[in-house]
C-alpha cells in the first residue's frame, strides 16, 4: 500500500487560534527562530490556515524550480484581494490565463529592451530633477527614502501611463498618489485575523479592510482621472504626446477594461522596493565610511570629476554592484518573497504539503545562515566580487534570491536593477553625505510586506564635485 509522506513538524498552538497568539511582529525573525527548533521545513497553524515555512536553498529549489508550476499560485491576504478587486493584478492573481496575459504584456511590451532603452531619457530627466532639488537642500537634513521614492514613482507612472507628472495637475496628483501607495503597501503586510479565521472576516476585527477601502477609493479616484483622460485621447485617435515609445496603458487599452487597468497595484509596488533598497544602501554606506570612500573612488575613476553619471556607466561600477548585492543579502526588501500556494497536494523534502496551504520562503533566514555565508551578520561587499557562484539576480542560485525565482519571479527586475544603480551612483557621485549632528546610524528593520528601516534615514548632502551645474 502506498504510504502518504508525513506532515512537516511544527509547534502546537491553541484550539481554533493555533499559533496565531504567539506570532511576533517581526515575522522573518520569528520564523527563523522556529527553524532552529523544527528544521528547514515546518508547519504552523494560524487560525484555520496551514502555513509552511521553508528555509534551506535545496528545499526552496524543490518549490521554485522542480515543482514551479504547482507552486505558481498565490494565497492573497484579504487586504490584497480588496486592493486588487479580487486578484486583478499581476502579483496576486491566481496562476492561469489571466495572470499569464497580464505578465506577458508587462514583460514583453512595457519592459521590453526596446521600451527600457527608449525610456532612458525619462529616467535621466527624473534623476536630474532629483539632483536639482537636492542642490537646494545642501547643508540641510532630509529624508532620502522620500526623495528617491518620488523619483521612482515618477519614472514608473510615466512608463505606465506617461505624463502623470508632466504638468501642474499631474504633479499634484502624483504627490497624493505616493502617499496612498505607501499606506496600501503597509496594509498588505499587516497580519490580519480575517486571513486566518475566515468566519471572523465579516467583522473586520482590526479594521484593515476598512482602511484599505478608504485608501483605495482615493487612490483610484486619482487613477481613474489619469486612465480616463488617456482613454479619451485614445478613443479620439489622438497621438499620445507624439512619443514613439508605447506606454503600458496604450498596450493595456488593447484588451482590458478601465477597472482592470486601475488594479495594477503590484506594478506600482516596484517603487517601494526600489526606494527602500536605495535607503538601505545609503544607510550602510554612511555607517561604513571606508566602503563609501571606495564607491566614490570607483565613481571618480569611471565617470570622471567633470562629468555626470549616465546609465552607460553602470556596467563598469563593479564595486557599487557588490555593495548593492550585499545590501540585498542583509536587508532583502521582500524577506519572505511573496508567499506561494500549491494548486495540488505535493511533497517537499519528504513531507506532504497540502493543496491551498500558504508557503513562506524565508530568504532572510538563508541570508543569515553561517553555514552558507562567512560572518553573515557583517557587511562585506567583497564576497560578491570575483564571484564564481552565480550570485546574480536571475534566480538560479537558491541561496540568493532578492528578486525571487521561477514563474513568479519579479518581472520588474531589469528596471528595478537599473534604477537602484543609477540613483545610487548619482547620489554618491554628486554629493558628500553626512549624518545630522548627534545622530547615530540606526540599522534596525521593521517587518512588512516590504522590509523598511524602522527609522527613516535622515542625511545631509554637501556638494562633492564642482560640476553640479551640469544638471541645470
Ligand atoms: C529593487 C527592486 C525590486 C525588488 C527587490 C523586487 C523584488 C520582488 C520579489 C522578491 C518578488 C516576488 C517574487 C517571487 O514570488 O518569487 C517580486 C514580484 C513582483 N515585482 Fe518586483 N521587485 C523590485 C522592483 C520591481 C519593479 C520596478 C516592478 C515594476 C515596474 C516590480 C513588479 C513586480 C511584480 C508585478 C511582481 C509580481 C510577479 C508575479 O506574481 O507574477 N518589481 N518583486
Amino acid at each position: 500500500k502506498k504510504q502518504t509522506p508525513p506532515s512537516p513538524p511544527g509547534p502546537y498552538g491553541l484550539p481554533i487560534l493555533g499559533y496565531l497568539p504567539f506570532l511576533q511582529p517581526n515575522l522573518h525573525y520569528n520564523f527563523t527562530k522556529l527553524a532552529y527548533k523544527y528544521g528547514p521545513i515546518y508547519k504552523l497553524r494560524l487560525g484555520t490556515k496551514l502555513c509552511i515555512v521553508i528555509s534551506s536553498p535545496s528545499l526552496i529549489k524543490e518549490v521554485v524550480r522542480d515543482q514551479d508550476a504547482i507552486f505558481a499560485n498565490r494565497d492573497p491576504p484579504v487586504a490584497a484581494l480588496v486592493a486588487t478587486g479580487g486578484g486583478l493584478d499581476i502579483a496576486w492573481s491566481p496562476y492561469g490565463p489571466y495572470w499569464r496575459d497580464m505578465r506577458k504584456l508587462f514583460v514583453h511590451e512595457m519592459l521590453s529592451n526596446k521600451n527600457i532603452q527608449a525610456s532612458y531619457l525619462l529616467r535621466k530627466g527624473e534623476v536630474r530633477k532629483m539632483v536639482r532639488n537636492l542642490r537646494c537642500k545642501i547643508g540641510e537634513p532630509f529624508n532620502i527614502g522620500e526623495v528617491v521614492f518620488l523619483t521612482a514613482v515618477n519614472v514608473i507612472t510615466n512608463l505606465l501611463w506617461g505624463g502623470m507628472n508632466g504638468g501642474g495637475k499631474w504633479d499634484r496628483l502624483g504627490g497624493e498618489f505616493r502617499e496612498k501607495l505607501s499606506k496600501l503597501m503597509d496594509l498588505f503586510g499587516k497580519p490580519n485575523v480575517s486571513d486566518f479565521i475566515p468566519c471572523l472576516g465579516k467583522f473586520d476585527v482590526e479594521g484593515i479592510e476598512k482602511d484599505m477601502r478608504e485608501v483605495l477609493s482615493s487612490a483610484e479616484e486619482i487613477l481613474d482621472v489619469v486612465v480616463g483622460e488617456r482613454m479619451k485621447i485614445m478613443k479620439g485617435g489622438g497621438e499620445c504626446r507624439g512619443e514613439r515609445r508605447r506606454d503600458f496603458l496604450e498596450i493595456l487599452f488593447e484588451g482590458l477594461t478601465q477597472k482592470q487597468i486601475v488594479k495594477q497595484d503590484s506594478v506600482l509596488g516596484g517603487t517601494d522596493t526600489t526606494a527602500t533598497t536605495v535607503e538601505w544602501v545609503m544607510t550602510e554606506l554612511l555607517d561604513k565610511p571606508h566602503v563609501m570612500e571606495k564607491v566614490q573612488q570607483e565613481l571618480t575613476g569611471v565617470v570622471g570629476v567633470n562629468n555626470i553619471v549616465e546609465e552607460s556607466h553602470i556596467s563598469k561600477l563593479h564595486y557599487l554592484d557588490a555593495v548593492v548585492k550585499e545590501t540585498f543579502r542583509l536587508h532583502p526588501p521582500l524577506p519572505l518573497l511573496i508567499p506561494r500556494s500549491p494548486s495540488q497536494s505535493c511533497t517537499v523534502g519528504g513531507y506532504t504539503i497540502p493543496k491551498g496551504s500558504r508557503v513562506f520562503l524565508n530568504m532572510w533566514s538563508i541570508s543569515m545562515d553561517p553555514q552558507l555565508w562567512e560572518n553573515p551578520l557583517e557587511f562585506h561587499p567583497n564576497r560578491f566580487l570575483n564571484d564564481t557562484r552565480n550570485f546574480d539576480y536571475m534566480g538560479n542560485n537558491f541561496q540568493y534570491l532578492p528578486f525571487g525565482s521561477g514563474r513568479r519571479m519579479c518581472p520588474g527586475l531589469p528596471l528595478g536593477e537599473k534604477m537602484v544603480m543609477y540613483l545610487l551612483a548619482t547620489l554618491i557621485h554628486s554629493f558628500e553625505w553626512r549624518l545630522p549632528e548627534g545622530e547615530m546610524i540606526d540599522l534596525s528593520e521593521k517587518f512588512g510586506f516590504v522590509m523598511r528601516k524602522s527609522k527613516p534615514l535622515q542625511a545631509i548632502p554637501y556638494q562633492r564635485l564642482p560640476y553640479l551645474n551640469l544638471y541645470e
